[in-house]
C-alpha cells in the first residue's frame, strides 16, 4: 500500500481553520452539503452514461446511503455517483477553486473571523464536515475506472491519500464526530435534517437501520404541481441548486405547453452572486431532459444579461443523449431561451408596476446587468429600458424613463443625463448647477455600461438623450418657473467684456482647450470643462484610458460663469490687455475644472507655482 502526505492549499488550511473553531450554531447544514455533492455526483454519470453505458457496472439506481455507527461514533454517507480518483481528489478536497470561498475567506478575515454566520452565507461545502468531524475518511472510486483510493483528514494542513479498495463506483465519506457532535448519530436527528434541507433531492435518501427507510420524497420538485410545495420547499431546492444561502426575491415555475414543452423553475437571487461581474459573463442555469441533468454549462439557455436567474429547466423535446456541443445553434433551445426571456422580462415587468419598493431592491442588485440588454437584445430593447431605473437629481428614489419624460420642463425636449463612476461625485458636479437653479431633471449615471448603450439607443419616446457634460446641452430654451429673460441676463458680466476674457483665456492655453465661452450650466462655480457635441463624452474617455485603450486626445471646452464674482473681476482685469495674472488664472482655472472632473493635471509644478503666487497676492 502506498502513502502519501500532501498539504492543503494555504487557502484551504485557512477556511478549516475558521470552519473547526467556529462557533457556528446551525451545525447541521453540513449533511445538506455532502448530500448536495452526493447528489450532483450522481447527476453527473447519470449524464455520461447517456453515451457510454458501460460506466454503470451493474449498479443503475442511484441512491445516497446513511449509516449511523453510535458504538464506533461514525456517520457515514455513501453514493453511486460518478466518483473521484486520484487527481479529483487533490483538485477537488485540497484547492479551492470556487469564486465564492474566496469572498468568504475575505469577508472572514474582514470581520476578525468574529461573524460565525458567514459560514452560512457562504456555504464551505465539503469541508463543512469538519465542523462536527474530528477526522474525514473519503474511499472513492471512479466510474470507469479500476483503482479506488482513500482520502483522510484531520483538518489540520495536511491529508493522506492512499490506495484502497471499493465495490463499485461512488463516493463513502465516514466521519468520525466529534464529542459534542454525537447528536447526528441519532435517527431522530438526522430524519429531521433531511426532511428540512433535502426532501426536494431528486434521488433516493435512504437511512440505513434494521429496515432501510427512505427519507426524502426523492422526486424532482418542478415536477410536482405548484400547489404541493410549500414556500419553504421551494427556498431549500433555491439553496441547492443555486449554492446559495440567500432567499429568492423571484420564483417562477411554470410548464409550458405547445408546439414546445418544457418546465421551469427559475428563480432571481435576493443578493448579487459573487462571479456577477467575471468577463466570462456565465450563466448557472441547470439544463435537464426528461429530469436526467445535462449541463449547467450551456450559454443558449438564456441570455447573458440574465444570467443572476438560477434554477432549472426541463423539456422532453431535447434527445436524451444530447451532448454539450450539439446544444449550440440548437432550435429547440433557441424557442426555450426566447420563452424564458419573454417569462422573466414579463414577470419583472408586472413586478416593477405592483410593487415599485420591492424593485428598486431588484434593480439595486442587478440593473448594472440588465442595463447589458439594452445594448445587446434588440429585440427586446424596448421592455429592457422600461424596466430601467435611474437615480437622479430630483431625489434618492429610483425612476423610470417614463417618469422622467412626463415630469420634463416646459421648453425642454431632451433627456439631460450625466455619467461617472461615483454617484456621490456626480451629485456635485458643477455641470448640474444651472440645471438645479432651473429645476430641470438630470439622470445620474454611474454603470460602465451607460456609455454604451444610450449612443446605440439614442432616443426614448422620441426625446434624444443629450450628456450635460457635452457641448450641445442647451439650457437657455427653459426658462426658470416664474423667471423672466431679462433677471435672468441681469447678474451677468457684460458680453463683449465676457468675449474678451474668453479670448484671451484661448491665447493663454493654446491647445490645451479647443475653445473657450460663457455658459449658462453653472450657478456657484466659475468654470467646468465639457466635451465638444461631437466629441466622445469624457468619461467614456476616461473609462477607455483606465482600460489601457488608446483614446483620440480630445482638448476640452473650457466654460466660463459669466454671473460669478471672480470671472467679473477677471473680465475687468482684462481690460488691461494681456498679463501675467490673467494668464496664472486662466492655467488655475482650467487645473481646478480638470479636478472636478477627476482628471489628472498635466504640470504639477506649475500649477503649485501659480496657486502659491495667487496666494500670496490674495494676503497682501
Ligand atoms: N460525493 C462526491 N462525489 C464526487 N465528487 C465529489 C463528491 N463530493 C465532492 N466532490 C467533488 O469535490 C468538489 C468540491 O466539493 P465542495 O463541496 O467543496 O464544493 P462544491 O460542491 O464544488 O461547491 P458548493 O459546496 O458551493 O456546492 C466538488 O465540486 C466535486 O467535484
Amino acid at each position: 500500500m502506498t502513502e502519501e502526505k500532501l498539504s492543503f492549499q494555504a487557502e484551504v488550511s485557512k477556511l478549516l481553520h475558521i470552519v473547526t473553531h467556529s462557533l457556528y450554531s446551525n451545525k447541521e447544514i453540513f449533511l445538506r452539503e455532502l448530500i448536495s455533492n452526493a447528489s450532483d455526483a450522481c447527476d453527473k454519470l447519470r449524464y455520461e452514461s447517456q453515451t457510454d453505458s458501460s460506466l454503470i457496472d451493474g449498479d443503475s439506481e442511484f441512491k445516497i446511503t446513511l449509516s449511523a455507527d453510535k458504538e464506533a461514533k461514525t456517520l457515514t454517507l455513501a453514493d453511486n455517483g460518478i466518483g473521484m480518483n486520484h487527481d479529483d481528489l487533490i483538485n477537488n478536497l485540497g484547492t479551492i477553486a470556487k469564486s465564492g470561498t474566496e469572498a468568504f475567506l475575505k469577508a472572514a478575515e474582514e470581520s476578525g473571523n468574529s461573524d460565525v454566520n458567514l459560514i452560512g452565507q457562504f456555504g464551505v461545502g465539503f469541508y463543512s464536515s469538519f465542523m462536527v468531524a474530528d477526522e474525514v475518511i473519503v474511499s472513492t472510486r471512479k466510474a470507469g475506472e479500476d483503482k479506488a483510493w482513500v482520502w483522510t483528514s484531520t483538518g489540520q494542513g495536511e491529508y493522506t491519500i492512499t490506495d484502497g479498495e471499493r465495490d463499485g463506483h461512488g463516493t463513502t465519506i465516514t466521519m468520525k464526530m466529534r464529542e459534542d457532535q454525537e447528536e447526528f448519530l441519532d435517527d431522530m436527528r438526522i430524519r429531521n435534517i433531511i426532511k428540512t434541507y433535502s426532501d426536494h433531492i431528486d434521488i433516493a435518501v435512504v437511512l440505513k437501520g434494521e429496515e432501510e427507510e427512505t427519507l426524502n420524497s426523492a422526486s424532482a420538485i418542478w415536477t410536482r404541481s405548484k400547489s404541493d410545495i410549500t414556500e419553504e420547499q421551494y427556498k431549500e431546492f433555491y439553496h441547492h441548486v443555486a449554492h446559495a444561502f440567500d432567499d429568492p426575491w423571484l420564483t417562477l415555475h411554470n410548464r409550458v405547453e405547445g408546439v414546445i414543452e418544457y418546465t421551469n423553475l427559475l428563480f432571481i437571487p435576493g443578493t448579487r452572486p459573487m462571479d456577477l461581474f467575471t468577463p466570462e459573463r456565465k450563466n448557472h442555469l441547470k439544463l435537464y431532459v426528461n429530469r436526467v441533468f445535462i449541463t449547467d454549462d450551456c450559454d443558449e439557455v438564456i441570455p447573458q444579461y440574465l444570467r443572476f436567474v438560477r434554477g432549472v429547466v426541463d423539456s422532453g423535446d431535447l434527445p436524451l443523449n444530447v451532448s454539450r456541443e450539439m446544444l449550440q445553434h440548437n432550435p429547440v433551445l433557441a424557442k426555450i431561451k426566447a420563452g424564458l426571456t419573454k417569462k422573466v422580462l414579463g414577470e419583472l415587468k408586472k413586478k416593477a408596476e405592483k410593487d415599485a419598493e420591492g424593485y428598486a431592491a431588484f434593480w439595486e442588485n442587478f440593473g448594472a446587468v440588465m442595463k447589458e440588454g439594452i445594448y445587446e437584445d434588440f429585440a427586446h430593447q424596448k421592455d429592457c429600458l422600461a424596466l430601467a431605473r435611474f437615480k437622479s437629481t430630483n431625489g434618492d428614489d429610483w425612476v423610470s424613463l417614463a417618469d422622467y419624460v412626463e415630469r420634463m420642463k416646459e421648453g425642454q425636449d431632451e433627456i439631460f443625463y450625466i455619467s461617472g463612476d461615483d454617484l456621490d461625485a456626480l451629485k456635485r458636479s458643477p455641470q448640474l448647477e444651472g440645471f438645479k437653479a432651473k429645476g430641470v431633471e438630470v439622470l445620474l449615471m454611474t454603470d460602465p455600461i451607460d456609455e454604451f448603450w444610450i449612443p446605440s439607443v439614442g432616443q426614448f419616446e422620441e426625446k434624444n438623450f443629450q450628456s450635460i457634460t457635452k457641448g450641445g446641452a442647451d439650457l437657455s430654451k427653459i426658462k426658470k418657473d416664474g423667471e423672466s429673460e431679462e433677471e435672468a441676463k441681469e447678474d451677468s458680466a457684460d458680453k463683449d467684456g465676457v468675449d474678451r476674457l474668453c479670448a484671451a483665456f484661448k491665447v493663454a492655453l493654446g491647445d490645451s482647450v479647443q475653445e473657450v465661452r460663457s455658459t449658462d450650466r453653472l450657478t456657484d462655480s466659475a468654470v467646468c470643462i465639457v466635451a465638444s457635441e461631437t466629441a466622445m463624452d469624457r468619461n467614456l474617455q476616461r473609462m477607455l484610458k483606465q482600460h489601457g485603450q488608446a483614446v483620440p486626445d480630445d482638448a476640452p471646452i473650457l466654460e466660463v460663469n459669466p454671473t460669478h464674482s471672480l470671472i467679473k473681476k477677471l473680465v475687468d482685469l482684462s481690460a488691461e490687455g494681456t498679463n501675467v495674472a490673467l494668464d496664472d488664472a486662466a492655467h488655475l482655472l482650467l487645473d481646478q475644472a480638470r479636478i472636478i472632473e477627476g482628471e489628472n493635471i498635466p504640470d504639477m509644478t506649475s500649477f503649485a507655482r501659480r496657486m502659491t503666487s495667487a496666494m500670496e497676492k490674495g494676503l497682501m
